[in-house]
């Protein structure tokens, strides 16, 4: 690996020992970073390595502790996102900052801060992302998107001022493959004109792609440089760890036990005018099996997830059963009592209370389940138990913080959905549904994770996983259903699973979900 980084023509930034201290915790220690003008540069590492704490001191939102930033040449000091932007560094986050009661021409006038007329806010925000191939409705509301959708507002709005830096935290990581596939037209058009894009992913064959150079952190520090067009995902794969990263396996097939979870005909009107009905689905989950969900963003999967972990109600208790049990119009504590777990795929606010401490966060979403562990007589609150557990899981998911029980929001997004997946797994669910379970994490991480989802379901529990991941989808699941137009096709057995079927049925293209719902009628 080399360790120097690559001169690509005349600099935009350059970032010299640039440290951030939290607490004891060097998140990123002496940190070198150029970027060249033209360039799409990939910023490399695994969960916690310091990549966003990073971006976010070249953003403003975060004070260094020490180290110089050279904007063109000149020393600045970047002390607001506001003083980033007159700079012309703008940056999309991991995390979105968007109001759901509001459009998404409100929320982008918002951020613009200044009096320009909503409509020419709305009409400017239009033009653009048709021209740059990311289509929006500025009047839509934002709590009626996609997650695929929100993020498309993120980047317009960034768009919108211009920037020559554009930093993107994990962009892809919730977009369908064509959706990322117009991001990188969109990316390439920016280089084209002379635009430099610093890109966080944790997908190596995207970066391969997509990326002219890549500075690898492990731990705070840089640890080298590369071409990516010269690696392997593997490779790269090696550098950010530091050891060789091995995909999940099914060593043993799926053994199909009792069904665990059933959807019996299930329906659902369009909770909003940009939100999917769900027509008459179908699914049985046993134990011993993951099933796997396939399907393009916005074609039903968060509809169905409600629908499925009780944050939408069913007008049936049939329509869903729960180990036998009717649950249909029972909430998700009481779905939870059955001995289901659910992780959605927003992490922080569904997933987890950001402002509260890990064991906090365990406990309140466990209280009602492990009662009897974790709350004692008179309904104080067994701490050291609850302690405990929060540290068991910590370790078992190998959760990298800066603090012993740090705040949920204090996590990287990949440790804090290591934390998530593992609070679900530590209370061994009969019936376990996720949803994009890999988001934002890094390849070791993510192999971890879905070894423990295989193993979840060999030990006799029934899985169910949505994903926009069909790599993750084909190296897990045992059958893959695909959501179209808020219609579930029947399960195909993963030996009979191709791409090319898969990717058919994704697009509405072949009669799986035609066949499927006449055997239903
Ligand atoms: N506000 C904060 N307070 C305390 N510690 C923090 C804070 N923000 C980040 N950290 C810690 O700093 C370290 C680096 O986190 P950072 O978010 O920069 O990692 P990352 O490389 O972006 O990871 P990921 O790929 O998971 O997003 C982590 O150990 C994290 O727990």
């Amino acid at each position: 690996m080399d360790t120097t980084p690559l001169a690509n023509g005349r600099n935009l930034l350059e970032v010299r020992g640039l440290t951030k201290i939290f607490g004891t915790l060097k998140a990123c220690d002496q940190v070198d970073l150029t970027i060249a003008k033209g360039e799409i540069h990939a910023l490399l590492g695994e969960n916690g390595a310091g990549k966003s704490t990073l971006v976010k001191m070249l953003f403003g939102s975060l004070e260094p502790n020490a180290g110089e930033i050279q904007w063109n040449g000149q020393p600045v000091r970047i002390t607001s996102p506001g003083v980033a932007k007159k700079l012309g560094i703008g940056m999309v986050f991991q995390h979105f900052s968007l109001f759901e009661a509001l459009t998404a021409a409100e929320n982008i006038a918002l951020s613009l801060a200044d009096d320009t007329p909503i409509s020419t806010i709305a009409a400017k925000a239009r033009a653009l992302s048709y021209s740059y191939g990311l289509p929006l409705d500025p009047e839509s509301l934002v709590g009626d998107l996609s997650v695929g959708e929100r993020q498309r507002i993120e980047i317009i709005r960034c768009l919108l001022q211009t920037p020559d830096l554009i930093i993107l935290d994990e962009p892809t990581s919730v977009l369908t493959p064509q959706e990322a596939d117009k991001l990188f037209e969109t990316l390439e058009r920016l280089r084209a004109e002379g635009k430099s894009i610093l890109y966080i992913s944790h997908r190596l064959d995207e970066v391969r792609r997509l990326c002219d150079s890549a500075t690898i952190m492990r731990h705070g520090k840089v640890v080298g440089h590369c071409n990516p067009r010269l690696e392997t995902p593997s490779s790269l794969a090696r550098m950010m760890v530091g050891t060789e990263v091995k995909n999940a396996e099914r060593t043993t097939a799926a053994v199909r036990g009792e069904e665990l979870l059933s959807i019996c005909g299930m329906s659902r009107k369009p909770a909003g005018p940009f939100s999917m009905p769900l027509k008459n689905i179908r699914l049985n989950v046993a134990g011993g099996e993951v099933i796997g969900i396939a399907g393009v963003a916005g074609n039903g999967q968060g509809e169905l997830f409600e629908a499925i972990s009780g944050e939408a109600l069913q007008d049936s208790a049939d329509a869903i059963r729960i180990r036998g049990k009717s649950a249909g119009r029972m909430g998700i504590s009481a779905r939870r009592l059955l001995g289901a777990a659910f992780v959605p795929e927003e992490r922080l606010g569904h997933g987890a209370a950001p402002r509260m401490r890990l064991s906090d966060n365990l406990l309140l979403s466990r209280h009602t389940t492990d009662g009897k562990a974790f709350v004692g007589m008179a309904g104080m609150v067994k701490s050291g138990a609850v302690q405990k557990a929060a540290q068991r899981i910590i370790e078992v998911m190998d959760v990298r913080k800066s603090a012993p029980d740090p705040e949920a929001a204090a996590l990287s997004g990949g440790n804090l959905q290591k934390f998530i997946i593992g609070r679900e797994l530590d209370r061994n669910p009969s019936v376990m549904v996720v949803n994009q379970p890999t988001w934002g994490v890094d390849a070791g991480a993510a192999a971890r994770i879905r070894q423990a989802l295989i193993e979840l379901a060999r030990n006799g529990s029934a899985v169910l996983v949505i994903s926009q991941d069909l790599d993750e989808l084909f190296e897990i699941s045992d059958s893959i259903a695909v959501m179209h137009n808020g219609d579930l096709s029947k399960p195909i057995p993963i030996a009979e699973a191709t791409l090319e079927r898969i990717g058919l049925l994704m697009g509405g293209a072949e009669p799986g979900h035609l066949d499927h719902a006449k055997e239903v009628a």
